[in-house]
């Protein structure tokens, strides 16, 4: 079964607890076995300014789902916990994102994969080097490469 990243992300309503009990979620998606999660990261909000911090964690699972199916699975998570689609980039209680799906390439309206922003986001790419530092990208990109010259947002581990 392919390995699926999810990014996680939270900047409402205690984030700490939104990234747990979606871990508790993601544990229970059918045919999907959460093997490992990062650190838990703070990080300075990209995009509209103005906005709490986030804290950002990557969790890897391996799937029996299709993409489209497992992100159906993300979304209905995000929902339960109060996910309110208002202002695009937003604060928001929950964000799921499917950052690399196996060596997957997909571009749906839906869905695409890899994440097109993960690339410049150090909120993606830290975590994401924490649980697997030799990952390359199905383009050949190496996270290392990625991070070496992403902008560098404050971030922290907590
Ligand atoms: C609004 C936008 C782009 N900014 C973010 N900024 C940070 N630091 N972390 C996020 O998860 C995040 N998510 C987003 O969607």
């Amino acid at each position: 079964m392919p390995l699926a990243y999810i990014g996680l992300g939270s900047n409402l309503a205690e984030p700490l607890k939104q990234l747990r009990c979606a871990l508790d979620a993601i544990a229970e998606i059918p045919g999907t076995r959460l093997l490992r999660c990062s650190s838990f990261y703070r990080s300075a909000p990209v995009g509209p300014d103005g906005q709490p911090d986030y804290v950002n964690a990557v969790a890897e699972l391996e799937t029996a789902l299709p993409p489209l199916q497992l992100l159906d699975r993300l979304q209905a998570i995000e929902n339960a916990q109060g996910r309110e689609r208002t202002v695009r980039w937003g604060a928001r209680t929950l964000d799921l994102d499917i950052l690399l799906f196996g060596r997957q390439q997909l571009d749906e309206p839906r869905l695409q994969i890899p994440h097109p922003h993960m690339g410049s986001r150090n909120f993606v790419l830290l975590p994401l080097a924490e649980l697997e530092p030799q990952l390359q990208l199905p383009s050949g990109e190496s996270i290392q490469a990625l991070l070496q010259q992403c902008p560098q947002n404050r971030l922290e581990k907590i």
